[in-house]
């Protein structure tokens, strides 16, 4: 099975995505450690950040796995394919397998080329015939193959034959306006009346099915799929790498990938996605952070008994994790099998156990969201099982003014007024807002008893208006990220008040931290 990865041509075409040559080497590294066997890595001489990728990536790309691709178009209809200077970079990018975008929808041919169906024919067999010559693996996408092969299927027909001849190695049907269902590709391979064995399949994601329908030429026996990391690409995307792979290996038992490369999927598909910067789809099958996350009580009192009584998979096959979440919806279980992802018992805490679930139910209706909070549920868990973690001060008082000023200034000062071990401190700070003058004066106020606070760093602040509230009354939940270099956490607040609601996360947030750094020399 020839797995042939197309993430930095095809995906480059996704909204947003804009590599530079270091970041596709960098994405190559990712999936030849992967275990693809393909790697297309741009189109030279259309795209110069393209034509450096492939010169830097004969001295500085070592692959164990994949071997690369070049990618381009066939002659253009007026020229002689040797003297194209298209094909000419194709044949400069020095790599061993050339693929050929190729029209194979005649509406294609005779609108968009403005030219005739032999001479397509000959810009297609010229083309592979001269790569093949010099000593090029060539692989041909046929542009609308489907749409083409619906239209006229001869016409069709006649390109696949033409590539072949010319000596192509496989020619691939692309549904590159993504409009086709599983049952289609199935019936058109049926008809085409070519052997599956030189046939590969692209799948665009217009109708959502670009996975499924790879899977369905692949059971229809094609031995050769193009997939993108993540289904970046043009559009709504590709089909997904990880997905496809991740189906025939598990599902269908087709050994694609090298041997220890599945479990290295989740790494892999977030890494990509940090070089891609786009934000990893938490909801994406197998790779996706919450894609083996359960929030009803019922489903986590089954996975008590049995994990996978209630996954398709086990998720450390991908390199993924299950995640218990805590909301409104969890039972007993849910709350028990939480508390031990977190290294804490409740199982021999019965009363605790109900004490903690009640409290979850109640605060959650409340506005409170433990599901993104695992260290005020932490801290909450601890105090029901009386191993309250010591709070690091107690409060007297805090104060917090916002004032704008004549010259359109507006600046927050706050006073926090604590005890920490038996003293009493008094410590005022600004910020750029109330909040952070908050973090700032207490941070001021503790960091003689506690000089680790300095590596802590409020990474993320988010505030929502909670619904069924409004206006400048309504419910506000905070939710703070704090990390200490190595580690992060997440602590909630709610109130009427966005400022007290913000102290509850705050103080949640310097507690927890406090608690798990390791005590000063
Ligand atoms: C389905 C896919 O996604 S295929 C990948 C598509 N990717 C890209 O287009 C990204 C890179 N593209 C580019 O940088 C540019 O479009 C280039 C360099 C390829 C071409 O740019 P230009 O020379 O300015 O031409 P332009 O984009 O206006 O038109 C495309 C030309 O290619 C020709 N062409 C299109 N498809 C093919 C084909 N399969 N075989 C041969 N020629 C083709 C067209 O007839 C047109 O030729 P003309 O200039 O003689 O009229
Ligand atoms: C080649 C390609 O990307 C397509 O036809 O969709």
């Amino acid at each position: 099975m020839q797995v042939y990865d197309t993430t930095l041509r095809d995906g480059g075409q996704r909204e947003g995505i804009t590599y530079s040559a270091v970041d596709k080497l960098a994405v190559a590294k990712l999936l030849d450690e992967f275990g693809v066997g393909f790697i297309e890595g741009g189109w030279p001489g259309a795209l110069p950040t393209d034509t450096e990728f492939f010169r830097r990536a004969r001295n500085e790309l070592t692959l164990k796995h994949a071997v690369l691709a070049a990618f381009g178009s066939t002659r253009k209809a007026s020229l002689r394919a040797d003297a194209d200077p298209q094909v000419k970079a194709l044949l400069d990018a020095e790599t061993p397998v050339v693929t050929l975008v190729a029209k194979s929808d005649l509406r294609h041919v005779e609108k968009a080329l403005r030219t005739t169906a032999a001479e397509n024919l000959a810009m297609v067999h010229d083309t592979v015939s001269l790569l093949v010559a010099e000593g090029r693996r060539v692989f041909v996408d046929c542009e609308h193959f489907f749409d083409g092969f619906r239209f006229d299927p001869e016409f069709t027909r006649s390109v696949v034959r033409a590539a072949l001849e010319a000596g192509a190695e496989k020619v691939v049907m692309c549904d590159t306006n993504g409009g086709m269902l599983p049952s289609m590709i199935t019936r058109a391979i049926g008809e085409l009346g070519i052997d599956v064995d030189s046939l590969g399949i692209h799948c665009q994601n217009d109708t959502s099915c670009a996975v499924a329908n790879t899977i369905a030429a692949v059971e229809a026996g094609v031995p050769h799929f193009q997939c993108t990391a993540n289904g970046y690409g043009e559009r709504p995307g590709n089909a997904d790498l990880f997905a496809v792979v991740a189906n025939l290996q598990l599902k269908l038992g087709m050994p694609v990938l090298p041997e220890g490369c599945l479990e290295q999927m989740v790494r892999v598909s977030h890494a990509i996605a940090e070089i891609a910067n786009i934000a990893p789809d938490t909801h994406q099958a197998y790779a996706g952070s919450s894609a083996f996350a359960h929030k009803a009580g019922l489903h986590a009192s089954a996975i008590k008994v049995d994990p996978l009584l209630y996954n398709h998979v086990d998720p450390s096959v991908v390199g993924n994790d299950m995640r218990i979440l805590v909301t409104e919806m969890a039972g007993r279980a849910s709350i028990e099998l939480k508390s031990r992802e977190l290294g804490l018992d409740l199982a021999g805490h019965p009363e605790a156990l109900s004490r903690v679930t009640d409290r979850v139910k109640h605060l959650e209706t409340r506005g409170w969201s433990f599901e993104a909070a695992d260290a005020s549920f932490e801290l909450m868990v601890r105090a029901e099982l009386d191993q309250a973690t010591a709070r690091p001060f107690g409060l007297e008082s805090y104060r917090v003014l916002v004032e704008h000023r004549e010259d359109g200034a507006v600046v927050s000062e706050a006073t926090v007024k604590v005890r920490v071990r038996g003293e009493r401190v008094i410590a005022t700070a600004e910020g750029n807002g109330p909040v952070n003058a908050l973090d700032e004066a207490l941070r001021v106020a503790l960091t003689k008893h506690y000089p680790e606070l300095k590596g802590f760093e409020l990474n993320d602040y988010k505030v929502r208006i909670l619904e069924g509230s409004h206006g400048t009354d309504a419910v506000t939940r905070v939710l703070v990220e704090t990390s200490d270099g190595d580690r992060s956490w997440t602590t909630v607040g709610v109130h009427e008040n966005v400022v007290e609601a913000s102290w509850h996360a705050l103080v949640d947030a310097l507690t927890y931290g406090l608690a798990r750094s390791p005590v000063p020399s």
